[in-house]
């Protein structure tokens, strides 16, 4: 029996605007179809430039989709993402869908502990248990206990990596999205990520991911999306 789709993606398409150059329009993507399974990790492949970022953005609500649907399963019901209200893509985000960013955006005076827990918080758990599995997860990612009571603006790139990528797994929301979540980290941490990532996909979750790094993204996909296949045509542009 196949398994279901999380999420599935139809028509999108994706164009800026330069407001510094005479308004002119650069299309980035179009007619984006692709479907997110339930268990599968797919990754985002294609060259720089192609607009494997813009898709993830989209996918979480940071950039506004000029055309086409985002529909994922949130609440039990079937939810366009690409046309919902700012405080239901908050929702969506609080319950359904979880980034890893690639930069850890840090919050002066919070402690690492209290950043890795905090969505887990949000999504309703209690502070004490949601303060026990953020020191797990920091404790599977190395991160050195005397750490956790700081706040993360001066840690190096790759222990302020390991914070994001705690705060990201820490929830059970369905679908993951996960932009280069290995890129600063060591042999043994990135172990330890592929090691979450099958967890993950053998919770049921559905991710998509860039992974620049060929051993990494041959580990974790499951399905190749080709974003180059979702070029406009550049000569209508
Ligand atoms: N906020 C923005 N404003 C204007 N143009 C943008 C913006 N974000 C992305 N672009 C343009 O869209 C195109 C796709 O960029 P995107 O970052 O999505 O590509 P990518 O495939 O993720 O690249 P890379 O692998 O280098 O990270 C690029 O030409 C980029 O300049």
């Amino acid at each position: 029996m196949s398994k279901p789709h999380a999420l599935i993606v139809s028509g999108l398409a994706k164009s800026f605007t330069m407001h510094l150059r005479g308004d002119i329009e650069l299309p980035v993507i179009s007619g984006a179809d692709f479907v997110l399974t339930c268990g599968q990790c797919a990754v985002l492949g294609g060259p720089s430039g192609a607009g494997k970022s813009s898709i993830l953005k989209m996918l979480y609500g940071n950039y506004a989709v000029n055309a086409g649907s985002i529909v994922v399963r949130h609440r039990g019901r079937e939810t366009d993402l690409a046309g919902a209200e700012p405080r239901k893509i908050l929702e969506i985000r609080r319950e359904t869908i979880g980034y890893v960013s690639q930069f850890l955006r840090v919050m002066p005076r919070v402690s690492a502990l209290d950043v890795v827990a905090e969505p887990l918080v949000f999504s309703g758990a209690g502070r004490e248990e949601a303060a026990r599995r953020a020191a797990g997860l920091l404790q599977r990612l190395n991160l050195p206990e005397r750490l956790w009571a700081l706040p993360p603006a001066t840690f190096s790139g790759g222990e302020q990596q390991r914070i994001n990528i705690a705060r990201g797994f820490i929830t059970d929301h369905s679908i993951l999205l996960l932009d280069e979540p290995t890129a600063s980290l060591d042999a043994a941490n990135r172990a330890v990520v592929l090691q979450m990532i099958a967890e993950k996909k053998a919770a049921g979750v559905a991710l998509l991911g860039i992974f620049h790094d060929a051993d990494v993204r041959d580990a974790v996909a499951d399905t190749i999306i080709d974003v180059t296949g979702f070029a406009p045509d550049r000569r209508a542009a």
